[in-house]
């Protein structure tokens, strides 16, 4: 039995749709789950629902309605007979989100994030489950959480992998025994059966559970780039599909930021070594990337670039070590601000973390880091990540740029820089 993914991407408008649909036809497996992301960027739109109702702004009829239309539109074309049941499936969806928001936003945020954001992925299983089941491929549409069980850590839920073992084995088994399913991904539910999300682009992560769970032959993921490629195609212009990837480079490469593939994917699919292959969904027939556990390393450097980092540089403000002393504690008030820490380096007495600029976690960040530490900052940075970089490599990534740290290991090389400035 495999397990298929489906981004936003591949299921943005009418059109997208029939190709999925195509693709599900002619790769005619008997036995398919099949895990699908919101449509497009309606996971966006959601989010700003969310706030929007959080802070009693004005607009959230006028969001609502966005996203209703964009649903209605693609509605109408793939299916004209208006009688058709999925019309009332999308409406039922939208209406459990219409009484929300009648009520006064009294529930904590993440909590209220979870119940709005969610919808997305409803939606977009209703609709690619009707269009299969009216075009030759019947599907049964599953609702992921009844099977994907976390904790209440609303907006970033941890799976309890026992409970969701159980039911997938109880209760989603028999569904697939008898053909092809539409789940979502990036959803699960609290043990009250509250909803909750799995941290944004968590669908691909959704698919490997359900895989790991279900002892799956293959994940397939399918994107809109012809496979894993050496660079962002959208940074680089040049750049190379990698045909196979063990899966320790490909924990890697996403752990530093290649976004093709949500990083907590691959562990769950190696423990039970599950080939994953990330192929593109315009060009179905073509080999793609396969991940699995053979240890080659890779054909060519790969590079990650994020943007809009800060650096920012930790001194304790008495004499003591950063190290023994400190650590803990500055990593304690990173994990209470959620901020990630992207790439870190230290001395005797600094510490100096590479992260994503979120303006209001970083200002809170550093208010709490200022009460104990020195704190200095450096904004508007770029952090280059090169596995298997070498001399040409990191000549080239900066070039006309200023290294502030630079952190090495055998076979990754990290710099966070910016533009040389201009000579006066
Ligand atoms: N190393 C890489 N190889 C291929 N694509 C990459 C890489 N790094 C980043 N990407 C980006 O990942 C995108 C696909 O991921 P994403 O947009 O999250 O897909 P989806 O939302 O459909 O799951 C590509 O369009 C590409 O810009
Ligand atoms: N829809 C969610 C989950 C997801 O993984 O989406 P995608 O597969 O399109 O990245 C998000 O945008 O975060």
């Amino acid at each position: 039995m495999e397990v298929y993914k489906f981004g936003g991407a591949s299921v943005v408008n009418a059109q997208a749709v029939r190709n999925l649909a195509e693709i599900i036809k002619n790769a005619n497996q008997k036995y398919l789950l099949i895990v699908i992301s919101a449509m497009g960027k309606t996971t966006n739109k959601l989010e700003e629902l969310s706030h929007a109702y959080v802070f009693g702004q004005e607009n959230t009829h006028e969001l609502l309605e966005e996203i209703k239309t964009y649903h209605f539109d693609i509605l109408n074309e793939l299916f004209p007979d208006h009688q058709h049941p999925v019309y009332n499936d999308v409406a039922n969806t939208f209406v459990e989100i219409e009484w929300l928001l009648e009520e006064e936003a009294n529930d904590a945020p993440d909590y209220i994030y979870d119940q709005i954001v969610s919808i997305g992925e409803l939606l977009s299983t209703r609709i690619v489950a009707a269009y299969l089941s009216a075009h030759g491929s019947p599907a049964s549409w599953i609702d992921a959480r009844n099977f994907i069980k976390t904790d209440n850590t609303y907006r970033e839920g941890m799976v309890d992998w026992d409970k969701t073992g159980i039911e997938i084995r109880k209760s989603l088994v028999p569904v697939l025994e008898k053909g092809i399913a539409v789940t979502q991904g990036f959803i699960g539910s609290t043990s009250e059966n509250f909803t909750t999300t799995l941290g944004r682009e968590g669908s691909d992560y959704s698919a490997a559970i359900f895989s790991a769970c279900l002892d799956a032959t293959a994940l397939t993921i399918w994107k809109d780039v012809p496979g894993v490629l050496n660079a962002d195609p959208k940074w680089f212009d040049q750049t190379e599909r990698i045909p196979q990837l063990s899966y320790h480079d490909a924990i890697e490469l996403t752990y530093y930021g290649a976004t093709v593939i949500h990083p907590k994917t691959i562990k769950p699919l190696q423990n039970k070594n599950i080939p994953l292959y990330v192929k593109s969904f315009l060009h179905p027939e073509a080999v793609g990337t396969q991940i699995n556990g053979e240890n080659s390393p890779l054909p060519v450097p790969s590079f990650i670039f994020k943007v809009n980092q800060v650096l920012i540089s930790i001194f304790p403000k008495d004499f003591s070590f950063i190290i023994e002393e400190n650590l803990s504690d500055i990593f304690n008030l990173f994990h209470q601000h959620k901020v990630k820490v992207n790439t870190m380096l230290n001395s005797a007495i600094s510490f100096s973390v590479s992260v994503d600029h979120d303006e209001e976690k970083i200002s809170n960040l550093i208010k709490d880091l200022s009460v104990l530490y020195k704190v200095k900052y450096n904004e508007g940075l770029e952090l280059v990540t090169i596995r298997y970089y070498n001399h040409d490599t990191i000549n080239r990534v900066t070039l006309n740029k200023d290294i502030l740290l630079e952190v090495k290991s055998r076979h990754t090389c990290q710099m966070v820089m910016k533009n040389k400035s201009a000579v006066e």
